[in-house]
């Protein structure tokens, strides 16, 4: 890995020492250009002090002011805890800013010192010459970048984006490739250091990508930060993060293990604290957050869910290359447990409190007694209604029943430990899936060769020569095609779009519960997004989830392009006055009213019981499709393009008894569309689809019984 780092000291305080700074040197860079700066930047006074020294190192020694030197325009997407502060240094120094966040009202401090503002991503990319972004996790730096309109959107040749957040360095890869598409630059630059670094701009930049663009953005870096290192190709700085983040995780677990057991053993743990901080083992970490930890207060300037986030990122950046990192496992653990205590938002130091209280694996015999008596309690209460059930019983049947309930309880307590585990496997599995799936993605979309592919190999042995294509054309057209389930929503008028798909992608998501599917479409005539996605949100994750919400992205149509609409010409009626034919717009039968999924009214009080049932139809209908994607077109994408999944499918298809319904109800639906037709002398003129659209999406068979390949039932609609 090639890595280069610019290493900037303060001269006044948080001075390196020379000893650091060699080392620092020797693991790094053997020729580590150094620039001093005065003072950390806190005012528009130290701004001056920073121009003045940065001009002096800067190799045309110009006395033009330094913010010549800065980009023309620079955007800042994401002010949460560390955004917030380095959009404000970049302001301070005489930048010309222009943010934009989710939550607008956070956008608001920084209008008043003189940011401008646009109201999206692409808005701020199409303004800014460079875009900076700083958000949560993965799914939201892609939603950012790639979403509706996301940056990419804004993006084209000469602009560049950096991605300061922390994410994987698949994702982070994606990102790149989306901006690299447009023409742009990407840097991906993940930040260590916390909240008090962010707006001191002692920040450390872990930076990989476009070198150019790194050269461009480092007097910007060195007005946030203390330090950069450059490290090679986009991922090597998302490696680096999570690596150096799993190491604080640990520690941070481990020094909660040290305070909470010294506290147990009745030692002062204001002591334990200082004594940590003198001995070989101190860290800044453990003087800065400790004190508060004694007092059970966690402050919030590094989230504890960003940190359990880091962990299971590295985790997986582990699992992909087979290294054993069990003290980060088990750290994991514990920020998951705290977390399911309502401390996400809580600094990650309160992962402490998950050491004091009880978890299920940690039950004494005794415990996990009371507890099933609890439960056992629970259920007979809940289970008031079936008591009369119990009555008719004869004494000792019902002894007998009871016995079976507290062996059902039993039972439940270890199926809920059997469902965490499980989703800890899985998790754990998808992280190894994601190197296969983007080989996947880069073959099927031409980015690399397989071995022994040759000009000569696209002449046949019949010597015929085949048009030199790119990748695999049409994979995920014909592979959702060849799935019965999907094959019912794709008609034939949205192949050309859907042709241009170029990867499906799904995440689980935690707080909602539920999982996302994402849809990366190549640029194409259609529509102008460049992700779809369609996000399900289910009360219990479990074997049981119920559905309490589908929602998909709005698509944005190039005119007269819309395949979810069909435009109506209607004649006027013989003799009218006014014989312009009247024009409408009516729904139309698309695999992409995927995106505009049914819902449920708030209030379903006044409304039809028959309705209501046939909305909760289409929605379960609807969790299928999603279903579908997830667990059978995303894992084995290949096996059906080819058509080999088709025979061992024992779910995709629809028994012939409902297909004769389904024609059944096709014949009808034509009828009545004919007498419509007639009726109102109305002409489709765009509409050449395989099928007749309905106002409806029409169902396709019936709904699965069973989610197929996770034995998950579909989910129930909430008013069921
Ligand atoms: N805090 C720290 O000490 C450090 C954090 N980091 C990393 O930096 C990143 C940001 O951290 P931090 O500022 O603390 O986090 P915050 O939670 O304070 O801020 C997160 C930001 O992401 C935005 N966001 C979240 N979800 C979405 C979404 N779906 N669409 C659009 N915007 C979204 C939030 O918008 P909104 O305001 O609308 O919620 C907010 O601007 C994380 O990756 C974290 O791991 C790195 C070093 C230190
Ligand atoms: O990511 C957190 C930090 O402090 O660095």
């Amino acid at each position: 890995m090639g890595t280069t780092s610019l290493v900037k000291i303060t001269c006044c305080h948080h001075l390196l020492s020379s000893s650091t700074t060699m080392a620092m040197r020797s693991s790094f860079c053997p020729q580590i250009p150094i620039h001093f700066r005065a003072r950390p930047i806190t005012s528009s006074h130290t701004r001056l002090l920073l121009s003045l020294s940065f001009r002096a190192f800067a190799s045309q020694a110009s006395n033009a002011p330094a913010k010549d030197e800065f980009p023309a325009r620079v955007g800042f997407l994401g002010l949460g805890i560390m955004g917030a502060p380095m959009a404000e240094n970049l302001l301070k120094a005489g930048c010309d800013v222009t943010v934009w966040n989710r939550t607008k009202s956070k956008c608001d401090p920084l209008i008043n010192l003189g940011a401008k503002y646009r109201s999206s991503p692409e808005e701020v990319a199409a303004f800014c010459s460079v875009t900076f972004a700083m958000l949560a996790d993965p799914e939201s730096a892609v939603e950012v970048a790639c979403g509706k309109h996301g940056a990419v959107s804004g993006m084209g040749s000469g602009k560049g984006y950096v991605d300061v957040s922390t994410v994987d360095g698949p994702t982070s890869k994606l990102i790149s490739e989306h901006f690299k598409a447009t023409g742009a630059s990407f840097l991906e630059a993940p930040v260590s250091g916390s909240k008090k670094p962010a707006e001191e701009g002692q920040l450390i930049f872990l930076t990989a990508g476009d070198k150019a663009l790194y050269e461009t953005v480092s007097p910007l870096l060195d007005i946030m930060g203390k330090s950069r290192f450059y490290l090679g190709d986009v991922g090597n700085g998302a490696a680096m993060k999570l690596v150096v983040n799993m190491i604080m995780g640990s520690m941070m677990a481990s020094f909660s293990e040290g305070l909470v057991l010294g506290e147990k053993l009745g030692l002062d743990p204001s002591v334990l604290v200082e004594v940590v901080s003198q001995a070989a083992i101190s860290a800044p970490m453990y003087k800065l957050k400790g004190p508060s930890m004694v007092q059970s207060l966690y402050p919030t300037s590094f989230p504890l869910k960003h940190q359990q986030k880091d962990l299971r990122l590295a985790l997986g950046l582990a699992e992909s290359v087979s290294q054993s990192t069990p003290i980060a496992a088990a750290a994991n653990e514990l920020y998951k447990v705290a977390k399911s205590h309502g401390l996400s938002d809580h600094d990650f130091s309160a992962v402490m409190e998950a050491l004091k209280v009880k978890t299920l694996t940690a039950l004494s015999a005794e415990d996990r007694a009371d507890l099933v008596n609890a439960l056992k309690n629970k259920l007979q209460s809940l289970a008031g209604q079936h008591s009369d059930i119990l009555q008719t019983l004869s004494p000792t049947v019902r002894k007998r029943v009871e016995v079976l309930r507290e062996i059902q309880s039993q039972y439940d307590l270890l199926e809920r430990e059997f469902f965490e585990e499980r989703a800890t496997l899985e998790a754990k599995y998808q992280k190894l899936y994601e190197p296969l799936y983007s080989k996947r993605y880069e073959i099927v979309n031409g980015i690399v060769e397989v071995e022994g592919i040759t000009n000569e190999a696209a002449v046949d042995q019949g010597g015929d020569t085949y048009t030199e294509e790119k990748g695999v054309p049409d994979f995920w057209l014909n592979a959702m095609k060849t799935n019965e389930i999907l094959a019912e929503e794709i008609p034939e008028r949205d192949e050309g779009a859907l042709k241009f798909l170029k990867d499906i992608k799904w995440y689980r998501l935690e707080d909602p519960k539920g999982f996302k599917l994402e849809f990366y479409f190549n640029s194409n005539p259609y529509f102008k997004n460049s992700v779809l996605t369609k996000t399900y949100h289910v009360v219990d994750d479990d074997d049981d989830p119920i559905l309490e919400r589908a929602i998909g992205t709005q698509i944005e149509w190039y005119p007269g392009k819309s395949l979810t609409q069909k435009l109506l010409k209607k004649k006027p009626r013989k003799g009218a006055k006014n014989n312009t034919p009247i024009t409408k717009t009516e729904k139309c039968e698309s695999f992409f009213n995927f995106f505009n999924p049914p819902q449920l009214p708030e209030d379903d009080d006044d409304i039809d019981v028959d309705i209501v049932e046939e909305l909760q139809d289409l929605m379960e209908q609807d969790y299928n499709i999603g279903t579908t994607i997830r667990d059978k077109i995303i894992p084995h994408a290949v096996s059906w393009f080819t058509g080999e999944a088709v025979q061992g499918d024992e779910y995709g298809g629809i028994d012939e008894e409902e297909e004769e319904e389904d024609e059944e109800e096709d014949d009808d639906d034509d009828d009545e569309e004919e007498e419509e037709e007639d009726d109102e002398e109305e002409e489709e003129e765009v509409v050449k689809g395989r099928r007749k659209p309905s106002a409806i999406p029409k169902r396709s068979g019936k709904t699965q019984a069973r989610n197929p390949q996770q034995g998950e039932n579909p989910p129930e609609c909430k008013q069921q």
